[in-house]
């Protein structure tokens, strides 16, 4: 068959400017930037042929990348035909890439815990377990990325973790050399011990290694340039608080309680750990803030009351700095249900009275700038304590 030749053929400077507005599923970042593109081929006709290296064989995103590209190249003028090729990365070419993302420095460090980042970590701690913790934390995570902020979260509650279902993130992620690519649900970019393990299988893992573990999810977990960083803490006040307070000494902390007296107590226990660690706690949530009646919406205080400001007022007199109340949120069946469906309230329900609350709380959050002002400079001797 005659190849058919017309006016106008498109330049292979074309064909790379349409594929630089391709993004890498997963990574984030044009394909052109990040050695993807392996050839373009053009016919007079107007077809044009794409070589592409994906980074990992098998990988789960492959179709994904195919029509991105095909869709971006179809767009350039002259373009009659787009077929994709798809190869896999050398070891070479993936170590270069692995390089390339860290910022050409070989050496794995912790990019939030950099004097000059400015990315905000918050990590959620409380007392007692079945606070809420896990559910605040997915919950300002996906009203922080609807806000329009980057957003990531670390499931560090090793023993519980509960992050991924929340989020409706169960996907496992690729690994491009030592780097791990985190999935991403509703904007938010998370990873989780629970993504490693085999089915649902407990997690036993003593002191060093779950220190071990957070330190890969913060240096070897590829983040991108994030506004705020979220951990779920496991409750209490274990090795991993100290973990994390020794690898970003610049983590701030924010406390989950409920307004039961004794809930209190335990939160506030765990909460003046930041005493020891030079730490800031940015303040106080109230979860299971009464609830409102079935049948007449009076607010039934099904926990009893104060807990969250008894909490504030004891870190305040403990840290000597002013530990404020962010709010309280309600108790509310569409919180547990957004939570077992994957599908967080904030999203789901924003104007249910717990979505609103939780919306309020993540947007003091979210005022607060990004920037290094006012912010610890990581200098806290690690060995301290
Ligand atoms: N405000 C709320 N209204 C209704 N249900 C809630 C609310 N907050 C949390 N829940 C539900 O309570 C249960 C415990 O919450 P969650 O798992 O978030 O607690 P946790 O403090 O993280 O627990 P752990 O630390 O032990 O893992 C979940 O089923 C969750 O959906």
């Amino acid at each position: 068959m005659a190849t058919e030749t017309q006016d106008f053929t498109p330049t292979e400077d074309a064909v790379r400017e349409a594929l630089a507005t391709v993004d890498d599923p997963e990574i984030h970042r044009p394909i052109t930037d990040l050695g993807m593109v392996k050839s373009i081929a053009i016919s007079p006709d107007g077809a044009v042929d794409v070589g592409v290296y994906l980074t990992v064989s098998g990988c789960p995103l492959r179709d994904t990348i195919t029509s991105r590209v095909t869709e971006a190249v179809r767009r350039v003028p002259g373009v009659t035909g787009v077929s994709v090729e798809l190869d896999v990365m050398s070891d070479e070419q993936r170590r270069e890439l692995a390089a390339s993302l860290r910022g050409g420095k070989a050496e794995r460090e912790i990019p939030f815990a950099q004097p000059g980042s400015l990315t905000r970590v918050y990590c959620v701690a409380s007392g007692k377990g079945g606070v809420g913790k896990s559910s605040v934390t997915v919950n300002l995570a996906a009203a922080l990325a609807a806000q329009g902020l980057k957003v990531g979260v670390v499931d560090a509650d090793i023993y519980g973790h509960s992050v991924p279902r929340m989020l409706g993130a169960d996907g496992r992620p690729t690994q491009v050399e030592d780097m791990i690519m985190p999935p991403s649900s509703f904007g938010v970019k998370v990873i989780s011990i629970g993504m490693f393990t085999p089915g649902n299988s407990p997690v036993v893992w003593r002191g060093p290694m779950l220190h071990r573990a957070l330190q890969q999810f913060l240096a070897d977990v590829y983040w991108g340039d994030l506004d705020v960083l979220l951990l779920d803490l496991p409750p209490g006040t274990g090795d991993i608080a100290i973990s994390v307070a020794q690898l970003i000494p610049n983590a701030e902390i924010l406390v989950v309680t409920t307004p039961q007296q004794a809930a209190a107590e335990v939160a506030e226990r765990a909460g003046s750990i930041a005493v020891q660690t030079h730490q800031k706690i940015v303040g106080v949530i109230e979860n299971m803030s009464g609830m409102p009646c079935p049948h007449c919406d009076e607010m039934v205080d099904v926990f009893g009351t104060g807990g969250g400001k008894q909490v504030a007022e004891g870190l305040t007199r403990t840290t000597g700095a002013e530990v404020p109340v962010l709010g309280g949120i309600p108790i509310d069946i569409r919180m547990r249900e957004g939570g077992d469906e994957g599908k967080p309230v904030v999203l789901s329900d924003p104007d249910s009275p717990a979505g609103a609350a939780l919306h309020k709380i993540a947007s003091k959050l979210g005022e607060r700038q990004r920037g290094l002002s006012g912010m610890s400079l990581g200098l806290t001797p690690s060995n301290k304590f």
